[in-house]
């Protein structure tokens, strides 16, 4: 991945985590992070998403904190080259958002 991530100021907040609030992320307590749950009809479409967030994170050299139980997948983003949200978090969760209406 090419430059330092930055983390995001105020004013590109403001700017970018709206979208991404409308469709379900939130803002973690004590971490500056986002995550979602994502619900499926079983395990293996469960899986099938998380293959899919697999591959576009490895081209990005941009990986999910993640947590499966059967259908549902906890994701939750942050940059840990810079202790926080960057805009690598915002085009992941772009993607992932891409990937889950894809499958639906
Ligand atoms: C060496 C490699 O590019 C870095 O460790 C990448 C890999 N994936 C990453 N993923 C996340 N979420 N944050 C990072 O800072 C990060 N850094």
């Amino acid at each position: 991945m090419a430059g330092k991530a930055h983390r995001l100021s105020g004013e590109e907040r403001e700017q970018l985590l709206p979208n991404l609030r409308a469709v379900g992320w939130h803002e973690l307590d004590g971490r500056d992070a986002i995550c979602k749950e994502f619900n499926f009809k079983d395990f293996n479409r469960a899986f099938g998403f998380m293959t899919r967030v697999a591959l576009q994170a490895e081209k990005l050299d941009h990986h999910p904190e993640w947590f499966n139980v059967y259908d549902k997948v906890h994701i939750t983003l942050s940059t840990h080259d810079c202790g926080g949200l960057s805009e690598r978090d915002i085009n992941l969760a772009s993607f992932i958002e891409q990937i889950a209406a894809s499958l639906s």
